[in-house]
C-alpha cells in the first residue's frame, strides 16, 4: 500500500464513525463482550494497559477479566462502518461518571447478568435514570441478556418484561440473549446496532 492510501486509511472519516456506549452493572460481562468484538479489531486502549506499561513490574499480565476500573475502547469494523465502542466500568462507586460519556453516542448497548436476580430492579434502575438524560434522548438501545450459558439464568423476554422495556417510546430498542463467554448472540446484536445507528 502507498503511503498517501495508507494515510487516507487512518485519517479520521466522521461520516463512517460510530459511537458505542457499553454501560451495564459490575459482573454484567460488558469487557468480555468487547473482547468477543476482536474479529476485526483495529485499536484497543484501556487505561490498564497503559499503567502496565508505565509500572510493568507492579501490575500482573494474566489474561482473565478483572473488573473494569477506568474505561476501555475498542474499534471494530462493521458494515463499512468504524464503531468505537466505549466499555465503561460498572461499579457502583463508577456509575456516577457515565454521564461524562454520554454526548455524541450513536447507539447505546446495556448489558444485564440474567443469572443477579437480586439485582434486576437495581439494573432497571440504573439503565431507566439514564435514559431520561437528554444527551441519549431517541438513541437507539440493544439490551444484551447475557450469561445464558448458566441453568439459572432469565430469558430475555423475562427480563424485558421485569424491566418495563415496552414502555420505551420514541426510540428504537431490542433486547438479544446472549452469551459473551462464548460469543453466542454477539453477533446478531451486533447486526441490530448497525442496522439501527443514529447516523
Ligand atoms: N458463565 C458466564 N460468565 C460470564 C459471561 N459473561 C461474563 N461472564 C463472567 O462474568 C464476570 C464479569 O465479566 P466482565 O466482563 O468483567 O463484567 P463487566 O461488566 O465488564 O464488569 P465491570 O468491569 O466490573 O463493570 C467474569 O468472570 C466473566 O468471565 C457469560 O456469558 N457466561
Ligand atoms: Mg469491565
Amino acid at each position: 500500500m502507498g503511503l498517501l492510501s495508507l494515510l487516507r486509511k487512518l485519517r479520521p472519516n466522521p461520516e463512517k464513525e460510530a459511537r458505542i456506549l457499553l454501560l451495564g452493572l459490575d459482573n454484567a460481562g460488558k469487557t468480555t463482550i468487547l473482547k468477543q468484538l476482536a474479529s476485526e479489531d483495529i485499536t484497543t486502549v484501556s487505561i490498564m494497559e497503559q499503567m502496565r506499561s508505565c509500572f510493568p513490574n507492579r501490575l500482573s499480565n494474566h489474561s482473565q477479566v478483572t473488573p473494569t476500573a477506568g474505561f476501555n475502547i475498542k474499534s471494530v469494523a462493521a458494515d463499512g462502518f468504524k464503531l468505537n465502542v466505549w466499555d465503561i466500568g460498572g461499579q457502583w462507586k463508577i456509575r456516577p461518571y457515565w454521564k461524562n460519556y454520554f454526548a455524541n453516542t450513536d447507539v447505546l448497548i446495556y448489558v444485564i447478568d440474567c443469572t443477579d436476580r437480586a439485582r434486576l430492579s437495581e439494573t432497571g434502575s440504573e439503565l431507566f435514570e439514564m435514559l431520561m438524560d437528554n444527551r441519549l434522548k431517541r438513541v437507539p438501545l440493544l439490551v444484551f441478556a447475557n450469561k445464558q450459558d448458566l441453568p439459572n439464568a432469565m430469558s430475555a423476554s423475562e427480563v424485558a418484561e421485569a424491566l418495563g422495556l415496552v414502555r420505551l417510546e420514541e426510540r428504537s430498542w431490542e433486547i438479544k440473549a446472549c452469551t459473551a463467554v462464548d460469543g453466542t448472540g454477539i453477533k446478531e446484536g451486533m447486526d441490530w446496532v448497525c442496522k439501527n445507528m443514529k447516523k
